[in-house]
């Protein structure tokens, strides 16, 4: 089975992919020294489709489930709903002995790892993402939190989980539009590490929920590799994974939380970034037009809606946690897999690259 190690210094982990996986993670988990009394986290859509097995399995391999169910959807990463689920679980008799397992996308994946921060004052937790964003990117890394109404992850905690267990399976359930969105982050990661597979993924079909497995374990261990070089983004290398990131976490609060997925506003935000990458490091044009040209072809949005104005987008991205003291520290692309951190980019031009999203992409 493809496995991934992530060896932090006291706090390793197993991230482990296999089409099917899901009916066997009670088992996959034993060992781990977790005790016997779980919360199962998981969100009404996925619920829906995937939290019996995962309960059945849980239970089968003697793990005592309480199960708690939030709202699908970005509005979910809230306060409210953060202390909803700390007081079912003590309701539920839940103490420091207890883990959580986290089944569902990047929203119950955040909100659920926070609780588990949190909770006792931090109880282990198991990843089981079920979107493409959470398999490649979410489940792994150990940022955890939720949103305020000023911006995207403004309250939240590291916090590695225990092991992270990947069925692409659970993929055969999502809407198109959820499927397609993960690829924001699949396309992300080959951008700024892997050139190679920018090619690759020309030829995945965006229509087939059936992702070759070795695809999801490849872009997830980009992922891991920068966590291990970096695992509290002190020194600059996991700020890598925010290609795309500042003006897209501008963007996606500047609506109602949940009205653009993450991943559609990550493809606006790294269609900017592309933009400033040609003007600020040399970025050769075909790049850009590659990378364009994928985000097209998972039908990820390239222009920004009228209705969203720049100064929202201002406003809400200045909150961001990359503006240090007034600076931005924002994530170019100078060659197709090979990305920095550059500490020239100004309001003046993050103000014309949010204005280029108005005009067409192609
Ligand atoms: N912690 C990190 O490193 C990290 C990385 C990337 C994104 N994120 C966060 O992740 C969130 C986005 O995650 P997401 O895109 O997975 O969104 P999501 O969790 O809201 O899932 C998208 C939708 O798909 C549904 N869904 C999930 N799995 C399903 C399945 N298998 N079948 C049917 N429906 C399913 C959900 O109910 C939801 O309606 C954002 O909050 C973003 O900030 C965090
Ligand atoms: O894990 C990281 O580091 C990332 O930047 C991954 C991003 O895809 C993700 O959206 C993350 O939540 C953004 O982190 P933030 O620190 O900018 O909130
Ligand atoms: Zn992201």
């Amino acid at each position: 089975m493809p496995t991934t190690h992530v060896p932090l210094p006291g706090r390793e982990y197993d991230i482990l992919v296999e089409p099917g996986i899901l009916s066997s993670c009670g088992t996959l988990i034993q060992g781990l020294g977790l005790r016997s009394r779980c919360a199962l986290i998981t969100d009404e859509k996925v619920a829906a489709f995937h939290a019996d097995t995962t309960h059945d399995s849980l239970e089968s391999a003697g793990f005592q489930v309480s199960r708690h169910v939030i709202p699908s959807g970005e509005a979910s990463k809230s306060f409210a709903c953060f202390a909803q689920l700390c007081e079912e679980m003590a309701a539920a008799g839940h103490d420091r002995a207890s883990f959580i397992v986290a089944l569902g996308g990047g929203v119950v994946g955040d909100l659920a790892g926070f609780v588990a921060a949190s909770y006792f004052r931090g109880i282990p937790f198991i990843q089981i993402p079920t979107t493409i964003v959470a398999q490649v990117d979410s489940s792994v890394g150990g940022k955890t939190g939720i949103n305020l109404k000023q911006g995207k992850n403004l309250v939240g905690a590291f916090h590695q989980p225990v092991r992270v267990l990947i069925d692409p399976h659970t993929l055969r359930t999502l809407p198109g539009r959820e499927f397609r969105e993960g690829f924001a982050e699949v396309i992300k990661h080959a951008a700024i590490r892997d050139a190679a597979m920018l090619d690759e993924l020309a030829d995945i079909d965006p229509h087939s929920p059936d992702v070759p497995t070795d695809l999801i374990a490849r872009n997830v261990a980009i992922k891991a590799a920068i966590v291990i070089e970096d695992e509290k983004e002190t020194t600059g290398t996991r700020a890598l994974l925010n290609f795309g990131h500042t003006i897209g976490h501008g963007i996606e609060a500047a609506v109602p939380y949940g009205e653009m997925l993450h991943g559609e506003a990550i493809s606006l935000g790294i269609r900017a970034a592309l933009f400033l990458s040609e003007k600020h490091a040399q970025l050769a044009p075909q790049v850009s037009r590659k990378i364009l040209a994928l985000l097209e072809r998972f039908q990820l949005p390239l222009t920004l809606p009228e209705s969203i104005s720049t100064a929202t987008v201002m406003e809400k991205l200045s909150k961001d946690k990359k503006f240090d003291t007034g600076r931005i520290r924002f994530v170019l692309l100078r060659r197709a897999g090979d990305a920095f951190v550059s500490d020239q980019i100004t309001p003046t031009d993050l103000e014309e690259a949010i204005e280029v999203l108005r005009g067409s992409g192609s």
